[in-house]
C-alpha cells in the first residue's frame, strides 16, 4: 500500500520480461543435471579472482540500484535430518525442490557478499559449486568471513541448483532453516581430521567465547564457544555461567526468545542474579512483553536497587500505560522521529475498539467492538519491521527494485531490506511467527506475505500533510504518495480496502495511527484506501488492486463502472474548462464557473452521500479560497458546505446556524484548510458560535489525517506563513 509500484513503467517492463524469460529456461531444465560444468580448478580460481577484485572496488554496485528477484516460492523442509537421505553434487538437479535429501558441504574458498553469502563448496567426492546463502544477517552484524569461513562444514537440506545471473550453476539456500551448521554428528570422516579433536574443557570454551564476545563476535561466541561449553560442563555451575553469558550474546544479536530461555535454564538459585534480571527484562521489553517486564524490574529495584533501574521501571511503566490508554506524546515522538535513524521509535502498540472477524468474501476484516467517533484512535501500532529510506540523502544504494515473479509486480524501495528484517527477526524470535504467518497470503513465504500486507510510509504524515497544502487544491497537483521506505505492522493489515473508507492511516516514524473518519456503530467493518481515490478511469483504478487480487466494489467505483464512457469525457472536459475559469483569478467569471459545477454535478445520478463526486469537490475548494480573497464570506460558507457535501457529507445548519455534521463523508487531507475557511468566515459574519464548531471540525479532520491534534495549531499558524 503507497509502496512505489513500478509495474507499469516500461524500462522496468523490459526487466521483467528478461527474468520471466531466464525463469521459463530454467524450468525447461527443471530435473536435469548440468550438463557442462566447470572444472574445480577453474571455479575456485575464478571465484577467488572475483573476490580479490571486488575488494579492489572494481564492482560499481553504489552506483546503481540493486535489483532482487523473488523466483517462485518454494517452501523449507520440515522434515529432521534423520529423515532426509545423504546425496553429493553430483546428484543435484535444477530447480527442483523437496526429494527428501541433505547434503552435507565444506567451504573451500574465503566467502564473499553480494545479495548472498556466496562461497564455492565442495562435498565428499570433492566435487565443487558455489553455494548462494540468502537472507543472511547484514554485513555490519555478522560479517560474511563469520558466517562461512574457509573450511566451514555445513549441511543444506533438500539442496538444488539454479542457474545463476551469470549462467554457471549453484546451490541457492532461500530458507534460512534449511542450512544447519551444528554438524556434530554428521561431519564425513575425512573433514573430521580438520575438525577439532578430543574434548575441549568447558572453562576453555567460556574463555573463548568471551574472548569472541569482547571482539564484538557475538555469534561466534554463541555458536562455537559458549554452546560448546554448556554441551561439555560438568559440574551445574559452570553450565550456569556459560547460559548466562550466551544469554547477553543472545540480548546482543536480538535473539530474545533464546536470551529468556538461557536464563530460565539456570539452575534455580536462592534469588536470581541482578545480571540475569536484567538480562530478562531486557529481552522481555524488546519482546513488547512490557507488563512482564515490568514485574522483572519491580524485583530488581526491589533486590537490587539502583537509578537505572528505577528509570528503566519507569520507562517500561509508559510503555504498558500506552498499551492500555492509547495516551501518547505526540510532540515527542516527532521529536525522536527526527533525532533517531532509522526512526524506530521507543513506543507502545495501543489496539482500541476493535476486532479481527471474518469479512465474508474479503477473508477477515478488522471491526468495531464499540460506538466510535470521528476522530477517535482505533490503533497506534509500532512496526513489526520497518525499512527506513532516507530521501534527503539523495542516495540510490538505499533503494532497490524488487521483481516478484508470481505476480509480476515490480517495487522500488526498501522492500528487499524489508523482508530480509522479517525472515532475520522471526528465526532468532520464532515465538513471533504467527503474527506474520498469520496474515493474508497467497502462500505462506514471507515474501509473499510482505508484498500483500506492507505499507510504504513517510517519515511523518505532518510532513505529507504539509507538501499537500503547499500544492492545494488550486494548483490541483495530484497527490499520488508514493513512498520508499515501508514497514508491516500487522494489525493494521486485517484492514480491508474501500476508496469510501472510514478510517484513515497516518504515520510517525515507525508508529501507525489509525483513526475514525466516519462515526461507527459497533460492529462495522473498518476500511481504509490501500490507493487514495483519485479521479481515474475505473480499469486503472482496479489496475491498482492487481497485486491483492480483488476489484473494489465501493459504491463509487460501481457507478464509476456503470456510467457512460461518453458521460467521463464530458465530466473531464468540463472540469479542465472549470480549472481555466479559476486559475484566470484576476478575471474569474464566477457566474460561469457555477455554471460549469453545475453542469459537472447534474452528469452524476446518485446522491453525492452515496457517491463522492471526486470531479467537483476540489474546484469547489477552489471558489471558497477565492471568495475568501476577494471577502465574498457568504459565498465561502456556500463553497466550502458544497465541497464538503459533494465529498458525502450530510451536513445540517451552516448558513445562520452552526453547521453540525449528521454523516462524515470522504477524508482528504485539505478538508482541514476547507473547514478554516469556513471558520474564517464565520468570524467576519461575527457568527461566533458556527465559528468555533468550524474550528472544532478543523481540527478533528486535522487529527485524521496527521494522527494528532497536538500540532493543529502549530501547523495552521505555519500555513497562515506561507
Ligand atoms: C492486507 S490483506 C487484508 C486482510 C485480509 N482480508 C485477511 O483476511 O487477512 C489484503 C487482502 O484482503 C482482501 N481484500 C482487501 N480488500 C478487499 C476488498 N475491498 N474486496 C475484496 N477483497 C479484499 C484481498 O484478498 C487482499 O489481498
Amino acid at each position: 500500500m503507497d509502496i512505489h509500484d513500478v509495474s507499469e513503467i516500461p524500462q522496468y517492463m523490459e526487466l521483467l520480461l528478461k527474468q520471466k524469460k531466464s525463469l521459463q529456461d530454467a524450468q525447461l531444465s527443471k530435473g536435469r543435471r548440468p550438463k557442462e560444468k566447470k572444472q574445480p580448478g577453474e571455479l575456485i580460481m575464478q571465484f577467488r579472482f572475483r573476490l580479490m577484485t571486488s575488494r579492489g572496488g572494481s564492482r560499481n554496485l553504489a552506483h546503481s540500484i540493486r535489483s532482487t528477484f523473488i523466483p517462485p516460492a518454494y517452501t523449507p523442509c520440515i522434515t529432521p535430518l534423520s529423515g532426509l537421505k545423504k546425496v553429493m553434487i553430483g546428484n543435484l538437479q535444477l530447480e527442483t525442490h523437496h526429494r527428501d535429501t541433505y547434503i552435507p558441504l565444506r567451504s573451500v574458498t574465503p566467502p564473499d557478499r553480494m545479495t548472498a553469502v556466496m562461497a564455492i563448496v565442495e562435498d565428499e567426492k570433492k566435487d565443487v559449486l558455489m553455494l548462494q546463502l540468502y537472507y543472511q544477517p547484514e554485513e555490519s552484524e555478522h560479517p560474511a568471513e563469520e558466517i562461512l569461513p574457509e573450511g566451514t562444514v555445513l549441511i543444506v537440506k533438500e539442496p538444488y541448483l539454479k542457474v545463476m545471473a551469470d549462467g554457471d550453476y549453484g546451490i541457492r539456500v532461500d530458507h534460512l532453516s534449511d542450512v544447519t551448521f551444528d554438524v556434530r554428528n554428521l561431519i564425513p570422516n575425512q573433514w573430521q581430521l580438520n575438525a577439532e579433536k578430543g574434548h575441549t574443557p568447558a572453562s576453555t570454551s567460556k574463555l573463548r567465547g568471551n574472548d569472541c564476545f569482547n571482539k564484538f563476535q557475538y555469534f561466534k561466541a554463541i555458536e562455537h564457544s559458549y554452546s560448546e561449553g554448556i554441551i561439555c560442563a560438568e559440574m551445574a555451575e559452570e553450565a550456569d555461567t556459560l547460559k548466562l553469558n550466551r544469554s547477553l550474546a543472545y540480548l546482543r544479536t536480538n535473539q530474545f526468545d533464546a536470551t529468556l530461555s538461557d536464563l530460565e535454564l539456570i539452575s534455580a538459585t536462592e534469588k536470581p542474579t541482578e545480571k540475569a534480571l536484567v538480562r530478562k527484562a531486557r529481552a522481555l521489553y524488546n519482546l513488547h512483553r512490557y507488563l512482564e517486564c515490568t514485574e522483572v524490574y519491580k524485583v530488581l529495584c526491589a533486590e537490587y536497587p539502583s537509578s537505572i533501574a528505577s528509570a528503566e521501571l519507569k520507562r517500561t511503566i509508559s510503555r504498558v500505560t500506552e498499551q492500555e490508554t492509547g495516551k501518547y506524546q505526540f510532540k515527542k515522538l516527532y521529536t525522536e522521529a527526527t533525532k533517531i535513524r532509522p526512526p524506530h521509535l521507543d513506543h507502545a502498540t495501543y489496539i482500541g475498539p476493535v476486532e479481527v472477524r471474518s469479512s465474508n468474501s474479503r477473508g477477515r476484516g478488522l471491526f468495531t467492538t464499540a460506538e466510535v467517533k470521528a476522530g477517535d484512535l482505533l490503533l497506534c501500532e509500532k512496526a513489526f519491521a520497518h525499512a527506513y529510506y532516507d530521501s534527503s540523502k539523495k542516495d540510490d544504494s538505499q533503494m532497490s527494485l524488487l521483481i516478484i515473479a508470481e505476480t509480476d509486480s515490480m517495487s522500488m524501495g526498501t522492500q528487499v531490506d524489508l523482508i530480509g528484517m522479517i525472515i532475520r527477526k522471526l528465526q532468532r524470535n520464532p515465538s513471533l511467527s504467527p503474527v506474520i504467518t498469520d496474515l493474508h497470503h497467497g502462500s505462506f513465504l514471507i515474501q509473499r506475505i510482505i508484498s500483500l500486507n506492507c505499507f510504504g510510509c513517510p517519515l511523518s504524515s505532518r510532513e505529507t500533510y504539509l507538501d499537500s497544502m503547499r500544492d492545494s487544491a488550486i494548483n490541483e497537483k495530484k497527490n499520488v504518495e508514493l513512498y520508499h521506505s515501508c514497514g508491516v505492522w500487522p494489525k493494521a493489515s486485517y484492514i480491508n480496502h474501500c476508496c469510501y473508507s472510514n478510517a484513515r492511516r497516518s504515520f510517525i516514524g515507525d508508529m501507525m495511527m489509525v483513526r475514525a473518519s466516519q462515526d461507527l456503530a459497533p460492529n462495522t467493518e473498518i476500511t481504509f484506501w490501500y490507493q487514495a481515490p483519485h479521479l481515474d478511469v475505473y480499469s486503472d483504478r482496479q489496475k491498482k488492486f492487481r497485486n491483492w487480487g480483488f476489484q473494489c466494489g465501493c459504491s463509487m467505483c460501481q457507478d464509476d463502472k456503470k456510467t457512460d464512457d461518453k458521460v467521463i469525457a464530458q465530466r473531464n472536459s468540463l472540469r479542465a474548462e472549470a480549472k481555466k475559469l479559476y486559475q484566470s483569478r484576476r478575471k474569474l467569471d464566477t457566474a460561469k464557473l457555477e455554471k460549469v459545477l453545475a453542469s459537472i454535478a447534474s452528469s452524476y445520478t446518485q446522491a453525492p452521500s452515496k457517491v463522492p463526486r471526486l470531479a467537483i469537490w476540489d474546484p469547489l475548494l477552489a471558489m471558497a479560497q477565492i471568495y475568501t480573497s476577494q471577502n465574498h464570506f457568504t459565498k465561502v460558507i456556500e463553497s466550502a458546505l458544497g465541497c464538503l457535501a459533494s465529498l458525502g457529507y450530510v451536513i445540517e445548519g451552516g448558513k445562520r446556524s452552526p453547521p453540525v455534521i449528521r454523516k462524515w463523508g470522504l477524508m482528504h487531507d485539505t478538508l482541514t484548510e476547507c473547514w478554516m475557511l469556513t471558520c474564517v468566515a464565520y468570524h467576519s459574519l461575527h457568527q461566533q458560535s458556527s465559528k468555533v464548531q468550524a474550528y472544532e471540525y478543523a481540527k478533528i479532520s486535522y487529527r485524521i489525517c496527521v494522527g494528532e491534534d497536538e500540532t493543529f495549531e502549530e501547523t495552521h499558524g505555519k500555513l497562515a506563513d506561507l
